[in-house]
């Protein structure tokens, strides 16, 4: 039996010493961190730090060249990216093609009827399946999206599109959510939103946001991780990494970085 008591949280999402390399270039110089349940952490670092290297190979869009990947504790390190969604790890994703001429309902049901296993189903008439319905019509209400709901995803507003999108990875009930940039983009006048909405997720699931918006970071974050060059600058809550000269210098611009 797993003793868990709160100074020992459970560990949800782990990357061990994962290296990635490019021909020559480090893009991740053996990075580890973990994430523990109902963690809500940032992945912070300037233009180049290697946070979409990290993301990719959480995801399994990428493989590392070296380290490991643990999920719940089971190692996916060489898992397929759709099989790591279906336990339980999903990225936020960009709106393709395929949803614009779909309204947020019928996306909704969609991906709530494939990730339930029903997917050859999911055209049929919405009603048919009171259960994909409900929870479509949950995930509608609480991403403020029930006003759009027959409306094509191609007229949305942008902020209600990057709610979607959320909405999208929600309807996989992800137990480790990665939020990548939920604001990037966004007018001035449709944040306060989607920060409410960013602000209100499930607290049982673990989001990795990664984000340049630092308002955000700071006001959503209760633990950071700085990369720069690749590799791991420092860890720690947002006090201590606004405090912390090493950060600062990165974020000046400077070139030279003291550890
Ligand atoms: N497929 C690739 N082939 C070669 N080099 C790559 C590849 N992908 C990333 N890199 C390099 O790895 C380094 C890290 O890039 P990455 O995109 O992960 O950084 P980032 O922190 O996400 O940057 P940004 O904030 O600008 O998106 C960069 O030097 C980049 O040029």
């Amino acid at each position: 039996m797993t003793v868990t008591s709160p100074e020992t949280p459970e560990i949800v999402l782990e990357a061990e010493s994962l290296v990635m390399r490019f021909g020559g270039i480090t893009a991740t110089d053996h990075v580890s961190m973990r994430l523990a349940k109902g963690a809500r952490h940032a992945l912070i670092g300037p233009n180049g730090a290697g946070k979409t290297t990290l993301i990719n190979q959480l995801t399994g869009v990428l493989t590392p060249s070296e380290g490991r990947i643990r999920l719940l504790g089971e190692d996916i390190t060489r898992l397929a990216p759709h099989r790591r969604v279906t336990r339980g790890l999903v990225r936020t994703f960009q709106i393709n093609q395929l949803f614009d001429s779909m309204t947020p309902l019928q996306t909704l049901a969609l991906v709530v009827a494939q990730h339930r296993g029903q997917g050859a189903r999911w055209w049929q008439p919405l009603g048919r399946d009171a259960a994909v319905a409900e929870r479509a019509g949950e995930l509608l209400t609480q991403f403020h999206l029930a006003d759009v709901a027959h409306t094509e995803v191609r007229h949305l507003a942008y902020g209600k599109r990057r709610l979607l999108e959320i909405a999208i990875a929600l309807a996989c009930e992800p137990r480790v959510l990665l939020l990548d940039e939920p604001v990037a983009g966004v007018p001035a006048g449709e944040r306060e939103e989607l920060l409410q909405t960013v602000a209100a997720l499930p607290a049982d699931v673990s989001v990795l946001l990664i984000e340049h918006d630092m308002d955000l970071v700071f006001s959503f974050a209760k633990r950071m991780t700085v990369l720069v060059n690749g590799a791991l600058l420092t860890e720690g809550t947002p006090e201590e990494i606004a405090a912390d000269p090493r950060v600062r210098e990165v974020y000046l611009g400077q070139t030279e970085v003291h550890a």
